[in-house]
């Protein structure tokens, strides 16, 4: 039996004045615990439609679905994190962390620290825990935000190019770390970038989308092609390279442009 559907785009428009942003009719189905990458040219509408998940924005047109509620307000179901960095530089990494979980009323301080102990382990933190955000990498800093979305309790992962400030080397160990995590911690998670090979490493699945207004033109399941692990020895094999190559062939079609991608 196929899983049931989580998070439901379901008849989607959005424009803003006269500029159409994302074009009638936007749909898409995702599942629970699916690793789904945006994949697209700059400016081509992805940000705005994970703003719309994350009830930032709403749909001119249609609906969007969380488990069948209509999504609303921003709520910690749903969290996201930016390519800037946005942690607190006046708290420490644990207390950064920590925040996430400030207004759970619902969980005893003895189980926020142990939620907090695990998700900085998680995430290879626990040996920076007292350090100050300014004394620890770009990479880190990233790190940071990760956790404390976790810690606060997102099942939704809303991530907009998180690693585009980050030098090639920081970038594809964060990689490899993010999808450790969501084997490990499964969530459910939209990752938006314009990088192809980010993607293809990243993804179960990849949506490629035209220029504005996004239109989905091509929904591609990347896992059945390279399966659930990931490792740095499957970034130069044969089998990432053509696939890598087949969907760049894609974005170029798609824009016309190889050079914004
Ligand atoms: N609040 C807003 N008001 C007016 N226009 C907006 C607003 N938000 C976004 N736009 C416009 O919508 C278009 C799509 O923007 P969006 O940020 O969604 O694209 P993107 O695909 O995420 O691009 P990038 O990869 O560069 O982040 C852009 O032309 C942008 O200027």
């Amino acid at each position: 039996m196929a899983p049931a559907p989580y998070l439901v785009f379901d008849g989607v428009a959005k424009y803003f004045g006269d500029l159409e942003v994302v074009a009638p009719s936007f749909n898409l189905t995702i599942r629970r615990n699916e690793f789904v990458v945006f994949l697209g040219p700059s400016g081509s509408g992805k940000t705005t439609l994970m703003r719309m998940v994350g009830g930032l924005e709403t749909p001119s047109v249609g609906e969007i679905r969380l488990d069948g509620q209509p999504i609303g307000a921003p709520d910690r179901e749903r969290g996201m994190v930016f390519q800037s960095y946005s942690s607190f530089p006046w708290l420490t990494v644990s207390e950064n962390v920590a925040y996430g979980m400030k207004y759970r009323n619902d969980m005893t301080p003895e189980r926020k620290k142990k939620r907090l102990d695990h998700y900085l382990e998680l995430v290879g933190l626990t040996d920076f825990a007292d350090f100050y955000p300014n004394k620890v990498s770009g990479g880190m800093r990233q790190r940071i935000a990760i956790a404390r979305t976790l810690a606060a309790g997102s099942e939704v992962l809303l991530m907009d190019e998180p690693f585009g400030a980050l030098d090639a080397q920081r970038r594809e160990g964060l990689q490899l770390e993010l999808r450790r995590i969501h084997r490990q911690d499964a969530k459910t998670i939209i990752f938006v970038t314009h990088d192809v090979d980010e993607a293809v490493f990243l993804a179960d699945r990849i949506v490629v989308f035209s220029n504005r207004p996004a239109r989905m033109l091509e929904d591609v399941d990347i896992s059945a092609e390279l399966g659930p692990d990931r490792t740095i020895a499957l970034r130069d094999s044969e089998q990432f390279f053509k696939l890598r190559t087949r969907i760049l062939r894609m974005v170029r079609a798609a824009t016309g442009e190889e050079e914004k991608v």
